[in-house]
């Protein structure tokens, strides 16, 4: 294809850099290729690497579910707690609840915010004895996880009274080792990863790891071999029958052709209820960007807003929207054939409704059939001609319909992989860079600088705007 497509694939299986502004390879295929495959950086065949800490990780995950782990006063864990935002919360928590099915022995918990109430909330009904944090975080800088990190250390220290603790009631997940050491970890439980895998990408390394606590090692393996099974038919289909370019391609035509601002992820399944934020970050964090690899700024449009949530709770909320609103969204419903639920009368329901919405959005209803059903109904002609235009549906709206038996493990490693190419398919097509986010940044620094002045730091040249809010609150806050 004349973007260099196959070119990208080979160039990111041959490990080179193709994440150019950051100078890294992008692997996170290697974290599901087969154990015996061979993907060399710096000399070193990454996928060994993977397997030790898949290894590392299953002695430990094992050793807390068969209740071998103690807290510091010798009872078994219960309860697990990752503190972790973006790529080390959205997918795991995502998984999580996917695999709620298959999810035995421990309750796991997610707190990202730095907003205090999400993790105090969180803590309120937990024992500090029985539960075990997990730090998950690929640079062990950010601001909200350590935040948050540093409330549960205190938490169970008050509760302890000794440091030694610590060693108990928390691991890590990290690139960055060091800090994590410093923090108090002990670095036995320090679980690696590695900067070739972006966060967003990386629920299937060692930042699954609340994953395999809540499932177990078995079936985080389905999730991967699922994955991987995505892989194989992505870097071997031709273009024609590849799914994943399918779907690029399909997003590229309603946002570049047909000028859609924003693509709607439809789940009408429960258990996918967090895949549209998982999606958000995915797609708008890796091509939510407006210059090419080489620094032009580009001529055309990169990443829809993407936003969504279950069916079918949002036909209640936004489907009006989608069906007579003036700006055209094109959808992706994703639906099982088989529920883990046993009211099976309430999932034809569900699948009634999804596939009802997928047909009003591509028919639509005609005014003459407007007017013909209103008659029918005996309405005078003058109440039809003032009700009539209200009721047409213009019809003719894009939707996709991904429907599968049942969401297995792998199942959902397949559904999650296929989309992750997806987004690199766009990518190339585009000419960006899917593996970089300088788009955060600002954000964080001037952050920084604000909290400063809070504290009674230098006052900085701020705009009026932020000037007033800052005054504001320090006049309003709790004393
Ligand atoms: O895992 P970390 O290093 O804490 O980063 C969390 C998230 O923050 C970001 O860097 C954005 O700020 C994401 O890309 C990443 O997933």
């Amino acid at each position: 294809m004349e973007a260099g497509l196959r070119k990208m694939m080979e160039k990111m299986m041959n490990a080179e850099p193709i994440n150019t502004t950051e100078d890294r390879p992008v692997l996170h295929v290697a974290l599901r290729a087969h154990e015996r495959a061979k993907i060399i950086v710096k000399n070193k065949n990454v996928v060994t690497l993977v397997r030790e800490v898949l290894e590392k990780l299953k002695f430990f995950v094992t050793r807390v579910r068969e209740a071998e782990w103690h807290g510091y006063s010798g009872k078994p864990i219960r309860d697990i707690v990752n503190l972790g935002i973006g790529g080390s919360d959205l997918g795991p928590k995502m998984v999580c609840e996917a695999l709620k099915p298959f999810s035995r022995i421990l309750n796991v918990h997610f707190v990202s915010n730095v907003d205090g109430s999400d993790i105090y909330e969180t803590l309120k009904s937990l024992n500090p004895e029985t539960t075990l944090f997990v730090v998950a975080s690929k640079t062990f800088t950010t601001q909200e996880t350590m935040a948050n990190a540093r409330v549960a250390k205190e938490w169970v220290l008050n509760r302890a009274g000794f440091d030694e603790a610590i060693a108990n009631h928390f691991v890590a997940v990290s690139t960055n080792v060091e800090a994590a050491v410093k923090f108090g970890i002990n670095p036995e439980n320090v679980f690696e990863f590695w900067n070739w895998v972006g966060g967003r990408y990386s629920l299937w390394s060692a930042i699954g790891i609340s994953i395999m606590l809540a499932v177990g090692m078995d079936v985080f393996e389905e999730l991967l071999a699922g994955a991987k099974e995505m892989d194989e038919h992505f870097f071997s289909s031709p273009i024609e029958k590849n799914a994943p370019v399918i779907l690029g391609l399909i997003g590229i035509w309603y946002n570049n052709f047909w000028k859609a601002q924003s693509y709607a992820v439809l789940p009408y399944d429960e258990h996918l209820r967090y895949f549209p934020n998982f999606l958000q970050q995915l797609d708008m964090e890796s091509n939510g960007k407006s210059v090419t690899r080489k620094g032009d700024k580009v001529e055309y449009e990169t990443a829809p807003i993407v936003w969504g949530q279950v069916g079918t709770n949002g036909q209640h909320a936004f489907y009006q929207l989608l069906h007579q609103g003036t700006k055209m969204v094109p959808v992706d419903f994703l639906v099982a054939a088989e529920s883990f639920s046993p009211y099976k009368d309430m999932h034809d329901i569900l699948v009634a409704n999804c596939f009802a919405q997928s047909e009003a959005l591509m028919r639509g209803k005609s005014k003459k059939q407007v007017e013909s059903e209103l008659e029918q109904m005996g309405l005078k002609s003058k109440k039809i001609k003032k009700l009539a235009q209200h009721k047409v549906f213009e019809g003719n709206k894009p939707s996709t319909t991904i429907i599968y038996p049942k969401l297995t493990p792998r199942r959902l490693g397949s559904l999650i992989a296929m989309y992750e190419h997806k987004a690199f398919v766009q990518g190339v097509v585009w000419d960006i860079n899917s593996f970089d986010q300088w788009g955060v940044e600002l954000g964080k620094v001037l952050t920084q600088s604000i909290l400063n002045e809070f504290k009674g730091g230098k006052t900085h040249q701020h705009d009026a705007s932020t000037m007033a809010l800052i005054r504001y609150y320090l006049k309003h806050r709790a004393k």
